[in-house]
């Protein structure tokens, strides 16, 4: 399905990501951890094409993605929606509009200019929108929102491109706890309910744990480990990090204090 084989970035004398090769053989949940800097972003960025590859190739049912140029580029990349940290929605823009912003690679310049969108459009990112319990802030303006939310339309608005896969970069970086959760909760669900495939760079090894089917591990631009969470021991973790034995995962948590107000706060979070 998905392979990268020795995929290497430099910027200059630096190289963020060294021969960098792995294979997914079903889609499947896979997060991306190591500390800032270790390349999980710029790996992320080559494999929808916001970055070329200085070397190496990727390769998507057999598609060589590394070599795609202007059209053929451009449906890889809607192929494989983008999420990031900062959730990158128009903050003036109402909700649904910015949902189906997630289809203007598909739409006539025209149209975008008198913001037409078809009716099927609009009906599917309300559909979209209720699936991650969004509706009844479709007519809101996004910068009203808050961060798990307007995270939570910026997935909506990945998911009106019906991607492959979900790429996405830090996404819970800017979210306190409870909100992390119901973010992650609502990419897992994607992954098990359509089938997509989602990789996703993570700061917190918990996350990881808990969400994932697979960990690759990145330390210095390059990959390290790559097992199952299981497989991820303490002592992986601190290899990984480049810690020493004071290393303590508490520190990359996004636990919640008290685990039996838990589903409560997600239930009060995902009716917001
Ligand atoms: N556009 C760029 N120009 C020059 N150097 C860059 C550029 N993008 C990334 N780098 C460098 O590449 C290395 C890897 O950066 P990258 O952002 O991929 O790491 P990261 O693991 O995602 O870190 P973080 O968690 O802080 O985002 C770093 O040394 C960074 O400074």
């Amino acid at each position: 399905m998905l392979r990268l084989e020795n995929i290497t970035k430099t910027f200059g004398a630096n190289t963020a990501v060294h021969a960098a090769s792995f294979t997914v053989d079903q889609p499947m949940m896979i997060g991306i951890i190591g500390r800032s800097g270790a390349g999980k972003s710029t790996l992320l960025r080559m494999l929808n094409r916001l970055t070329d590859a200085t070397s190496g190739v990727i390769t998507f049912d057999g598609l060589d993605v590394t070599a795609l140029r202007g059209t053929a580029k451009r449906n890889w990349q809607s192929q494989c929606a983008m999420i990031f940290q900062q959730f990158n929605l128009v903050p003036r823009m109402d909700v649904v509009s910015n949902v189906l912003h997630g289809t203007l690679n598909r739409r006539s310049t025209l149209s975008t200019m008198f913001n037409l969108y078809p009716d099927g459009d609009i009906h599917r990112a309300i559909d979209i929108l209720e699936r991650l319990g969004m509706a009844e802030h479709a007519p809101k303006r996004a910068e009203a929102l808050s961060g798990g939310q307007q995270q939570r339309v910026a997935i909506a608005r990945a998911l009106m491109q019906d991607p492959r896969i979900i790429l996405a970069d830090e996404p819970i970086a800017s979210l306190d706890p409870m909100n992390a959760q119901v973010v992650m909760q609502s990419l897992r669900d994607i992954h098990e309910q359509d089938g997509r495939m989602v990789i996703a760079n993570l700061h917190t090894l918990d996350t990881a744990r808990r969400y994932c089917d697979r960990v690759i591990g990145m330390r210095d631009g390059m990959i390290v480990f790559d097992g199952t969470p299981e497989q991820l021991t303490t002592g992986t973790a601190r290899d990984i990090y480049g810690a020493d034995a004071s290393f303590s995962e508490a520190t990359t948590s996004t636990q919640i204090e008290t685990a039996e107000a838990a589903p409560k706060m997600l239930a009060d979070i995902a009716a917001q």
